[in-house]
């Protein structure tokens, strides 16, 4: 049978009873190594929860010893069990709430640190994990594990935990308070919390289903809306708003029907267990009340059992009620325990070897690639690129251009053979050898939020300002970073919406100019640009590649002409290997892409 692991089958909503115990197991081991840290405060929360439910719990008993006890001596003129009994009242009337407050206060205080250590951990864990991870795990999905898990996580840790706790407490301490006093109402008591159980469990079996249920659909439903509003340009360049519209609409509705379907389940509940309560008092009052008549009950003890048998149910509401968010919260535990299950897939050698001042100098040797267990994308193939060439890598879509950079980015492991780097294979190299050595310049030219001079450093942290101007200057960015409102220190705001395309390309060159690489690797796609800065950027890019070994992505020709060596990959495949020059007049795919770009230019 095939075991859950990590994120695998996380939609699944009915699990059978091996993978439920496996989930369970991992997410109690989760909640385990969260509260492990804060053991003092929780066993001092204990202690508190215990005493000031012994507070609560003791009224009847004490009501039961004033009316049999201390009022009868008290008529026979000896006060001292009265004031012994009046003054418990005191005590315990003064205590139980404070205690119950400190107990609060406490509690919350481990359910909060424990909430910042499980922020902490998935975030952490989640920028840790391969990008073969990231490319299959929707972002939107992974907000939802960091957003609405953990909000459901903390409404239970912060007012369902405590509330759960004591509540259970209160409905024990008060069965045995029942059972000291009379063995008879206790058995009424225990009788009627068959039924109660029945509906506990009729009541946990489904809305354990539902909540599973609601973490699916509420996670589809932030990854939908994350999808319109990241692509909001392609939405609206391609009217997809009343299409999106639709498909919202029904992951909405969706989450409404899951919804309703929980507060049903719970409408069937509490009505069920205020009838069951009141019954039970009924028949405390009518096996009590006969044997008052009998002489066999004291009158007092019957009124303590009436007060304990109407309040032993009465947390069972409020239990039922957090017995929801209790399930709710294991349903999210199990999904973030799983995401935090996910293993890198790219990992460090234990015995790595340094690679010092890197030439560039790369080799494939039968490698062989496929994206986990998927198809071959590109079979077993040799390929030397000597350091300080500039090779241009072509080819239709989907052919393996960016498949063959994100080998050398280390971003995939090869699947056979060896792939090298100076002759040092690229798995035995630190990941701080390999980004130093490595850098790969993106399409999407991210920028971060901060300064642009912040996000020319992101390439060299330690650099100075004069260093910083350098790099912008050697890639011909400096001219329009001095005309921006703050120069250097303009904020670029979320997604450098204050900088053009062309503008935001230069910024992420001077990047990686400063970071100096001995290897670059940029995914071309600067289709986005006019032609005054696509001259701009081609201009920057050749200063960028000065001698370093350069694998450029083209998708124009106008790049290629700068490279020493094209690659044409297709179906998988390097068909042809050679200067621009030579494949023309080879005359093969190569020397047909050159002519088509030839004649669209009307050359
Ligand atoms: N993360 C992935 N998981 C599984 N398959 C993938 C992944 N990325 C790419 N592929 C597949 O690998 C093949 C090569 O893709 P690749 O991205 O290398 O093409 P490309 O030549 O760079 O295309 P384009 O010019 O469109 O960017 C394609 O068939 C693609 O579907």
């Amino acid at each position: 049978m095939s075991e859950v692991r990590g994120v695998a089958n996380e939609d699944l909503i009915r699990l059978d009873a091996d993978e439920r115990k496996r989930v369970r197991r991992r997410s109690w081991k989760l909640l385990v190594s969260l509260a492990a840290p804060n053991k003092a405060l929780l066993i001092l929360a204990a202690v508190l929860i215990v005493l000031s439910t012994i507070a609560r719990t003791s009224f009847p008993l004490l009501i039961a010893w004033a009316i049999d006890w201390a009022l009868p001596a008290a008529q026979r003129n000896d006060w001292v069990p009265l004031a012994v009994v009046g003054g418990l009242y005191l005590l315990a009337s003064c205590a139980a709430g404070p205690l119950l407050g400190w107990y609060e206060v406490t509690s919350k205080r481990v359910s909060q640190e424990m909430l910042l250590d499980l922020r902490l951990r998935v975030f952490r864990h989640t920028q840790r994990l391969s990008l073969e991870f990231h490319e299959n795990y929707t972002s939107g999905r992974i907000i939802s594990r960091q957003t609405s898990d953990v909000e459901t996580l903390r409404e239970f840790l912060d007012q369902g935990l405590t509330a759960l706790v004591s509540g259970v407490l209160f409905v024990v301490f008060t069965g045995a308070s029942i059972l000291f006093l009379d063995g008879w109402s206790f058995l009424v008591v225990i009788v009627a919390s068959i039924p109660i159980a029945i509906i506990f469990r009729w009541y946990q079996k489904r809305s354990e289903v539902l909540y599973r249920e609601s973490r699916v659909v509420s996670a589809r439903l932030i990854s939908t809306f994350m999808e319109t509003m990241t692509g909001i340009r392609a939405v609206k360049a391609f009217r997809r708003e009343a299409e999106n519209d639709r498909a919202y609409e029904d992951v909405a509705m969706e989450y409404r029907a899951n919804s309703i379907k929980s507060i049903n389940l719970f409408g069937v509940l509490q009505p069920s267990l205020v009838v069951i309560g009141n019954l039970t008092v009924a028949a405390v009052l009518l096996f009590g009340g006969l044997r008052v008549i009998n002489g066999t009950l004291l009158v007092g003890t019957l009124v303590a059992l009436l007060l304990a048998s109407k309040r032993v149910f009465s947390p069972v509401d409020e239990i039922a009620n957090f017995y929801s968010s209790l399930q709710s919260a294991t349903a999210a535990l199990e999904k973030v325990s799983g995401l935090l299950e996910e293993e890198p897939t790219i990992v460090e050698d234990p015995e790595p070897i340094a690679l010092k001042n890197a030439k560039g100098r790369i080799e494939f040797k039968n490698v062989e690639f496929g994206y986990g267990a998927g198809p071959t994308v590109m079979e077993q193939f040799d390929l030397t690129i000597p350091a300080g060439q500039t090779v241009a890598v072509v080819g239709q879509t989907g052919a393996g251009k960016s498949t063959l950079a994100k080998m050398v980015a280390r971003f995939y492991d090869v699947r056979s053979g060896e792939l090298t780097i100076d002759s040092v294979p690229i798995k035995k190299l630190t990941a701080k050898d390999l980004r130093r050595a490595v850098v790969m310049v993106t399409q999407e030219a991210f920028l971060f939020s901060g300064t642009v001079a912040d996000n020319i450093a992101l390439g060299k942290p330690t650099a100075s300002r004069d260093e910083i101007i350098l790099a912008a200057r050697a890639v011909g960015a400096h001219e329009f970073i001095e005309k921006l409102p703050d120069g250097y220190d303009t904020d670029v705001n979320k997604r450098g919406g204050r900088v053009s395309a062309g503008q935001r390309q230069l910024i992420s060159f001077a990047r990686a100019f400063l970071a100096d690489p001995a290897i670059l690797i940029l995914d071309e796609a600067t289709s986005s640009l006019d032609l005054p800065s696509e001259r701009l950027v081609q201009h920057g890019l050749q200063q960028l590649l000065g001698n370093r070994t350069a694998i450029i992505i083209a998708h124009r020709l106008s790049t290629v002409e700068i490279a020493d060596r094209v690659l044409v990959v297709h179906d998988g495949k390097i068909v042809e290997d050679g200067s621009p020059a030579e494949l023309i007049a080879q005359g093969g795919r190569y020397a047909a892409l050159d002519q088509a770009w030839q004649d669209s230019l009307g050359r």
